[in-house]
């Protein structure tokens, strides 16, 4: 695989703090603790096609972190930067909201599909919230994406109807609907088997490279690490350090299933 070029600045973090205040307590949980992402430091900004993962250990703020990047809650201290546009206490909902919307995809551990919807209408809901493309548009859209993951064969099923590596498919292809400058990904193989685990980080990998979506992905399995460029490692509200792969790889379904049956024995 060729050595990947890096666009422009997508993400900085500057100096941001997240304390919770918990009610009926005068102390509050200090979740992150001025952790830094900028061009004046060792921990670089996150650049246009970086495939970023989030690891660590349970309460580290992994989840806190990607809950700011993506503007559904904001910082107690300090700045994030999206596309050089900062992010603090003074912006707007209405301004945040249509910045998710235009910008942003989400994908989660539970794939928080709309269960009276099909596959088809689930993609095709952001573009119709968003208003931009008509309905001729959109259709074409939601059936491209939709093939895209792999799913055009199952257009008219419910989520029910599918399997959870199909579901988180959808998920995808709904997340890519308004086509995002960014992928945020919160433990999107949490709930799904070897096989699927597989099959979406390929999936992932694909579009990361085809598209030039950043992705950054909290993750708590570390052998799917190959697939990022580089992993920051969070514990205790603080970046512990960050590891570059020099080269994306993908696990071999093969060869991971007798890894994890030699482990098992062991
Ligand atoms: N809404 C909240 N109110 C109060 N405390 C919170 C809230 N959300 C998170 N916390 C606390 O902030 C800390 C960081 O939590 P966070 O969910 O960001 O960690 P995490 O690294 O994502 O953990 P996990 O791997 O278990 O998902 C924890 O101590 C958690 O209990």
């Amino acid at each position: 695989m060729q050595s990947k070029q890096f666009d422009e600045v997508v993400v900085e973090v500057k100096h941001v703090s997240k304390h919770y205040k918990i009610a009926g307590r005068e102390d509050s949980v200090k979740a992150l603790n001025d952790i830094h992402l900028a061009g004046d430091s060792e921990l670089l900004p996150i650049r246009r096609g970086e495939f970023v993962m989030l690891r660590g250990p349970s309460g580290g703020g992994k989840t806190s972190l990607l809950n700011l990047l993506g503007t559904i809650d904001r910082a107690t201290e300090g700045v994030i930067e999206l596309f050089s546009n900062p992010i603090n206490v003074d912006s707007t909902d209405e301004y945040l909201a249509k910045l998710r919307l235009e910008k942003i995809g989400f994908v989660f551990q539970t794939f928080n599909l709309l269960a009276t919807m099909s596959a088809f209408e689930n993609v095709e809901l952001p573009m119709i919230i968003l208003g931009k493309l008509n309905e001729k548009e959109r259709k074409k859209r939601a059936i491209e994406l939709l093939t895209l993951v792999g799913l055009q064969d199952r257009l008219d099923h419910l989520p029910s109807e599918l399997s959870g590596g199909e579901q988180q498919r959808v998920t995808i292809a709904r997340a890519l609907s308004n086509a995002p400058e960014i992928l945020l990904l919160d433990e999107p193989t949490g709930d799904l088997d070897t096989k699927n685990t597989v099959e979406v980080m390929d999936l992932l990998l694909d579009l990361n490279l085809k598209l030039k979506t950043t992705c950054i992905m909290v993750t708590h399995n570390p052998d799917i690490e190959c697939y990022a460029d580089r992993i920051l490692y969070i514990a205790d509200g603080v970046f512990e350090k960050q590891v570059f792969n020099t080269e994306q790889t993908r696990l071999d379904y093969d060869e991971y299933i007798a890894y994890l049956n030699s482990q098992a024995g062991h």
